[in-house]
Order: C-alpha cells, then sequence, then structure tokens
C-alpha cells in the first residue's frame, strides 16, 4: 500500500503554532531526557546523591547492560497486551472525532493491575529475587529508552498512512524531526489494539509500582524489614496508580488522548520517563535510609490525604459536569455560557483556582518527597518537574481553551482568577 498522499503533501489542516521549543526542543529532548534518566537513577544510588557532584556518577558499561532487561520488558509488555484484551470490565466510547465517528477502548486497566499485584505475590511466593530490580533499573531504563525509540520511528513511519482526518492538527508541520517528536497519528491502532490508551496508563505506570515495590524488598534484604519512609512512599505512589486505573474511563478526555499525537514525547514520557523518574524516592531510600517520627508521617499522610482529597474531587466533579451536567451532584453548580454549547464551571473546585486538579496533585508531589527528608535534592525531583510540566500544561491548556471558548474563557479567568495557587498563581 502506498503513503497517504494527502498526509504526505501535508495538505492536513494543522496549527502553526509549536509546542515545546519548536525545532530545537524536538531535537534536544529526546537527546537530553534519556540521559537524565540515566543519570538520576545513578544519582539515587550513590553515596552522595548530590545532582551537582562532580564529576557525575556515570555507569560503567556492564552496568548498562543485563541481558534479563530486555527479556523482562518483553514479558511485561506481552503481559500487559494479553491482559489488555481481557475481555473483564466495561468497554466505552471515547469522544467525538474529526469524522464524526467514535472510538471503542476497554476499561479493564484496574483488573490489570489487580492481575500483576497477583502474579507478583505468586512470584515472591516462589522465591523471585524481587530485590534484583535495584540491580536492573539502569539496564532496563536502557532498554525502555531504546524501545521508546524504536516504537516511535515505527510511529512516524505508519502515520503516513494515515487517512488526514486521524493526523493530530498539532503534529502535521511538515518539519520531520518537529513530527516524530510530537506525534503524527492521533489514535494510532493495530486492529482494536489503541497504542497511545495502551501506552498511557498499563506497561509504564504499573511498572512504576513493580519496581516501587523492587526497591521496598531490596531494602527488606539488606535491613531485615521494610521502612516507615519506604512504605509511605510505596503506599502513597501505590494509591496514585490504582486511582487513575479506576478512574480509566476519564483519561479518555484529558488533552494527551483527545488532542495530543503520539510521538516521541509521549512514547517516552509513558515507557520510560514514568517508571524511572517517577519513583527515584524509592530507589534513593534503598541506599539513603531516613528515620522519621510517628509525628512528621503523620503530617505526611495528612498532606498527601489532602492532595488526594482535592485531586479526585475536582477531577470527578469537571468529569461528570461533562457527562451529565444535570447529574444531582453538580446541577446546582454555577456555571458560565459558551458559544459552542458547552458550559463552564464558576463555582465549586473550578472556581476556586482555574486547575484544582494540579493543585492536589502537586501537593501530593511533595507529600511523596518529604518521607526522604532535607538532606537531599534528588528525592525533591520529581516535585520540581512536575510543577513545571504542570505550569506548562497549565499555559497550553489555557491557549486551547482561549481559543474554543473566546470572551466566555476570558469571563471565566476574570471570575476565577487564579491558575493554581490561590492568591499566589
Ligand atoms: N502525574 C503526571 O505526570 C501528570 C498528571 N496529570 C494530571 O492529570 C489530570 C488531568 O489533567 P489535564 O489532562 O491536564 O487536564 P484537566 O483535567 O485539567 O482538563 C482541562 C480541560 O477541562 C475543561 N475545563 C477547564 N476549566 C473548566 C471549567 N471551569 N468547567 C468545565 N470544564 C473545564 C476544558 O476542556 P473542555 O471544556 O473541552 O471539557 C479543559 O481543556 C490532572 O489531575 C493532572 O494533575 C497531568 C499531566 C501529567
Ligand atoms: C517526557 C516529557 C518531559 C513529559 C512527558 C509527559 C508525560 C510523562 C505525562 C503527560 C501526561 C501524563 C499523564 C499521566 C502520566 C504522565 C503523563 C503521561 C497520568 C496517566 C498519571 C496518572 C493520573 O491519574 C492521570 C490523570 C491518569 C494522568 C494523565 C496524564
Amino acid at each position: 500500500m502506498r503513503p497517504n498522499s494527502q498526509a504526505l503533501k501535508h495538505k492536513v489542516p494543522h496549527d502553526t503554532e509549536r509546542e515545546f521549543g519548536g525545532t530545537l526542543g524536538a531535537i534536544c529532548i529526546p537527546i537530553f531526557l534519556p540521559l537524565t534518566v540515566l543519570f538520576l537513577i545513578c544519582v539515587s544510588r550513590s553515596p552522595e546523591a548530590s545532582v551537582l557532584q562532580w564529576p557525575p556518577p556515570l555507569p560503567s558499561q556492564d552496568q548498562l547492560w543485563d541481558p534479563v532487561a530486555p527479556m523482562l520488558l518483553l514479558a511485561w509488555i506481552t503481559l500487559h497486551t494479553l491482559l489488555y484484551f481481557m475481555p473483564l470490565g466495561k468497554v466505552s466510547e471515547g469522544l467525538l472525532l474529526r469524522d464524526g465517528t467514535r472510538l471503542k477502548y476497554p476499561i479493564n486497566g484496574f483488573h490489570a493491575l489487580c492481575i500483576s499485584g497477583v502474579l507478583l505475590m505468586l512470584l515472591l511466593g516462589l522465591g523471585a529475587p524481587m530485590g534484583y530490580l535495584f540491580e536492573l533499573l539502569v539496564p532496563l531504563a536502557v532498554c525502555a529508552i531504546a524501545v521508546s525509540f524504536v516504537f516511535s520511528v515505527y510511529l512516524y513511519i505508519r502515520s503516513f498512512w494515515a487517512p488526514s482526518h486521524a493526523l493530530a492538527l498539532g503534529g502535521n508541520t511538515g518539519n520531520p524531526l518537529y513530527d516524530f517528536f510530537i506525534g503524527r497519528e492521533l489514535n494510532p491502532r493495530i486492529g482494536s489494539f489503541d497504542l497511545k490508551y495502551f501506552c498511557e496508563l498499563r506497561p509504564g505506570l504499573i511498572g512504576w509500582v513493580v519496581i516501587n515495590f523492587g526497591m521496598l524488598m531490596k531494602e527488606v534484604e539488606l535491613r531485615g524489614s521494610p521502612s516507615l519512609a519506604m512504605i509511605l512512599v510505596n503506599s502513597f505512589q501505590l494509591l496514585y496508580v490504582a486511582d487513575a486505573l479506576w478512574n480509566e474511563e476519564a483519561v479518555l478526555s484529558t488533552m494527551d488522548i483527545v488532542h495530543d499525537g503520539f510521538g516521541f514525547m509521549l512514547v517516552f514520557g509513558d515507557l520510560a520517563w514514568v517508571p524511572f523518574t517517577y519513583g527515584l524516592q524509592a530507589a534513593f531510600l534503598v541506599v539513603h535510609p531516613q528515620a522519621l517520627t510517628s509525628l512528621r508521617a503523620a503530617a505526611i499522610i495528612a498532606l498527601n490525604g489532602a492532595g488526594y482529597y482535592i485531586f479526585r474531587k475536582s477531577n470527578s466533579q469537571k468529569n461528570q459536569f461533562r457527562r451529565d451536567p444535570s447529574h444531582p451532584t453538580v446541577a446546582r453548580l454555577e456555571t458560565i455560557a459558551t458559544a459552542t454549547g458547552k458550559r463552564l464551571l464558576v463555582s465549586g473546585w473550578w472556581g476556586f483556582v482555574r486547575h484544582p486538579n494540579y493543585l492536589g496533585d502537586l501537593l501530593m508531589a511533595l507529600a511523596w518527597s518529604l518521607p526522604c527528608g532535607f538532606s537531599h535534592l534528588l528525592p525533591y525531583f520529581y516535585v520540581i518537574y512536575f510543577t513545571v510540566l504542570l505550569i506548562h500544561r497549565e499555559d497550553r491548556d489555557e491557549r486551547q481553551c482561549r481559543a474554543k471558548y473566546g470572551l466566555a474563557w476570558d469571563t471565566y479567568c476574570r471570575r476565577v482568577p487564579y491558575r493554581i495557587f490561590p492568591y499566589i498563581y
């Protein structure tokens, strides 16, 4: 079959604005971020654990490769592909596409998490050395990065066979480097297997908590029992991942699924960045144990609880409102009309700040770092990166909403002046 000629000539509707620093970003990010992943893992296990130490703790050649790593990764991706097709849970429809159709998605991610948990316990019962994941972390990250590159090249090439309505508006600039990075095709599928939806929530997100558990088991191997700090980090992050999979349907209306193409940025983000940098606190704690008083632990649990409450309540309120504005839980909230026919909430959580869900997410991110104490910056990497990511994301969303809702969006901004942090930003 010949590539879609219309797509090749770029006669496809597209956004002219370039994100993430345009071509320069598209060249630098794929070089710089994979190195950052390896650098951060190495720093987390070095005695100094300092991101500023010189020379940096680089891995030796034999630390980079272990033949077990590609086999484990392959087994993991195969397992989750099989679980994706399991006839469990319901099937939901995504938002309306440009050609007027809707795609169908299986909602069985939470089942996949539970089955992964049961398999993990079985392996543990059979004496599998889960703590070995600590030694395997660098080789696994190397393999995940390699898979991200190969997979993104595949996605880029196959996008030339996609019809124009299946391409993302932002991913068809005609600049191959930028389009490869940002993603051309919106919902690439092999039959009914949706590659973006699969990667967004399954192998990377569930892989992240499995790696965390491996760090906990390494601590048990080294010190006889897991520390309170390690238990907190594992529990908080498991709650976050379980929540994402329990509310899997909500991901169908996120910017990543609805608007962004599937290119290197999301592939690498899902398969390498999330599992190997979001849980750095656990890797850090293996080599740098921290004592935690019950009082401090209670304060950190309260912070994570508050963050989770704001995150979940605000996300659920908006999702409910978008699905059924007449539902009793949202029907009495004050709203403003927009020219598109959709309304915007101006009371409740969305009348407090313009992104209450980001605020809750950031409070949780802080709670994940605090069990690691204040002696090192590394465990705070996630909360710092995440603040930058969400401020940038808020800005992207703001531009999209202004384009969508025009004057109504300006009215909303006047009614709710703060973006994420009340009275600050
Ligand atoms: N851990 C991680 O790495 C990441 C986590 N996240 C989390 O993912 C979650 C989803 O975030 P994200 O996808 O960025 O977007 P949001 O869930 O914040 O959704 C933004 C959209 O909500 C709608 N909206 C905005 N304001 C209103 C309003 N007042 N009333 C009704 N609808 C409104 C608009 O879409 P429309 O009007 O078209 O419905 C807007 O485009 C967040 O909790 C975030 O913290 C996000 C990125 C990374
Ligand atoms: C590599 C780059 C610097 C950045 C890549 C960004 C990605 C890592 C994130 C973009 C949006 C994401 C979401 C989640 C994970 C991180 C990425 C992929 C999410 C699945 C986390 C769990 C949440 O509950 C969620 C709302 C489901 C998230 C959706 C967005």
